[in-house]
């Protein structure tokens, strides 16, 4: 009997998965699915490889236990001829442990369940279908793989903030996230173009959430991240980059608690903190409103300035690739991005970008420009493959 691996990825905007048949040499996807949360009553909506429409579930409730078990249920009634072998997950935050994917035990969970506190939006709601699984299944090896383990190779300095050493040594440093997407783009880009394996590369992962990664020969050398995922860009609802000072501010002079502050950060900046109107790019790009294109103009500014700081640390740049949400459909924010590093010597063929192909390179480019669609789920499920094959 075949076997197939269910890989399920929860981020701070969407609910993703995947169905994988892993008898093959390598994963091959079966079906994927979302939870469409954009109607008061969220759908479940599941399509097969080339898009085809399979299942559509209106769901009751927002409860995301059942919303789990709605998929084991979908994928015991379509692939039950099939062993669902195991079941994978996109966990944000893995801590300084895990530079690789390991089985989930108690231990394995306690440890994550403890790092709430430094992805806040994100581990709960990662750490959710683990518990769900495991009451609705137990019998089912689940598998975390982390967003910070391709980070793993950051070193000091890129590594360290610029506070006492005690504290790096307990843990207080640069873990980076987006690592799945990161690790998936890597592998593409030395399949479409291996002499840039060696170059100096960045990779931006613009969607809710966003960061850079500079990388060369498929290792991350730095990122916008830190020690939690609000460092870095502007992003939907989270700030990036702030002068510290200001948390000072709010918690001395506006008597805000820490918790306070912590949703501030995290749920009401960003885009929708500096636009007042929107989390959402496509809302944003609509709008004709003056803080939707100040929102806008930070977002790129941002961008741009911190991809000129992953090129100092790479020491120049070869190549820029774009991925998630928003690099991989808007058009007008790469463009506005290609524009504000033109100094850099980066230019794209304004067709091709329009029409989001795969390289959109200009032609007096110094710089190789690439659109690569993302997929997490892929590398959770070779992720997944390793782990059963080591455990064989
Ligand atoms: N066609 C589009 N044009 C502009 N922005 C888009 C488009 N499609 C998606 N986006 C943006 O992508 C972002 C979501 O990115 P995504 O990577 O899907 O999210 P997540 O980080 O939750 O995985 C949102 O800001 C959304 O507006
Ligand atoms: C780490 C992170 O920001 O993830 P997401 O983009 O899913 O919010
Ligand atoms: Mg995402």
């Amino acid at each position: 009997m075949s076997e197939t691996a269910l890989v399920l990825n929860a981020g701070s905007s969407s609910i993703k998965f995947g169905l994988f048949e892993m008898s093959a040499a390598a994963p091959v996807l079966l079906c994927k699915g979302a939870l469409d949360e954009h109607e008061a009553r969220p759908r479940l909506v599941v399509k097969g490889p080339a898009g085809e429409d399979l299942f559509e579930k209106q769901r009751a409730d927002t409860d995301d236990d059942h919303l789990f078990a709605d998929v084991l249920t979908f994928v015991d009634e379509s692939f039950g001829d099939r062993h669902l072998r195991c079941i994978g997950h996109r966990i944000v935050h893995g801590g300084p442990d895990y530079s690789g994917p390991v089985e989930v035990t108690e231990d394995v969970y306690a440890k994550l369940d403890a790092l709430t506190p430094l992805a806040p939006l994100h581990q709960p709601r990662c750490l959710a279908p683990v518990r769900a699984v495991s009451a609705i299944r137990p019998e089912l090896t689940q598998i975390a793989c982390f967003d910070t383990a391709f980070h793993h190779s950051l070193a000091p300095p890129a590594s360290r903030f610029a506070i006492p050493r005690r504290y790096d040594e307990r843990g207080v440093r640069r873990y980076g996230f987006h690592g799945l997407s990161f690790e998936y783009v890597a592998g593409r880009l030395a399949g479409i173009a291996p002499h840039l394996v060696a170059g100096r590369t960045v990779i931006a992962h613009l969607g809710n959430g966003a960061s850079l990664c500079a990388l060369r020969n498929n290792r991350s050398l730095d990122t916008t991240m830190g020690l939690t995922p609000l460092d870095g860009l502007v992003m939907g609802t989270r700030c990036g980059t702030i002068d510290p000072g200001v948390l000072l501010y709010l918690q001395q002079h506006e008597r805000m608690s820490a918790e306070d502050v912590q949703h501030l950060l995290y749920q009401e900046s960003g885009l929708l903190g500096v636009s007042g109107i929107s989390a959402d790019m496509r809302t944003l790009l609509a709008s004709g409103e003056a803080a939707a294109r100040e929102a806008i103009d930070l977002f790129t500014i941002r961008v741009a300035q911190q991809v000129a700081a992953m090129a100092s640390t790479l020491q120049g740049l070869d190549c820029l690739v774009f991925t998630g949400g928003i690099g991989e459909h808007a058009k007008e924010i790469r463009s506005e991005i290609c524009a504000r590093l033109a100094w850099l010597g980066v230019r794209i063929d304004p067709v091709a970008n329009d029409k989001a192909h795969e390289a959109i390179r200009g032609r007096d480019s110094a710089v190789d420009v690439f659109i690569i669609p993302t997929n997490e789920e892929l590398t959770i499920a070779q992720h997944c493959a390793a782990v059963l094959q080591r455990a064989q």
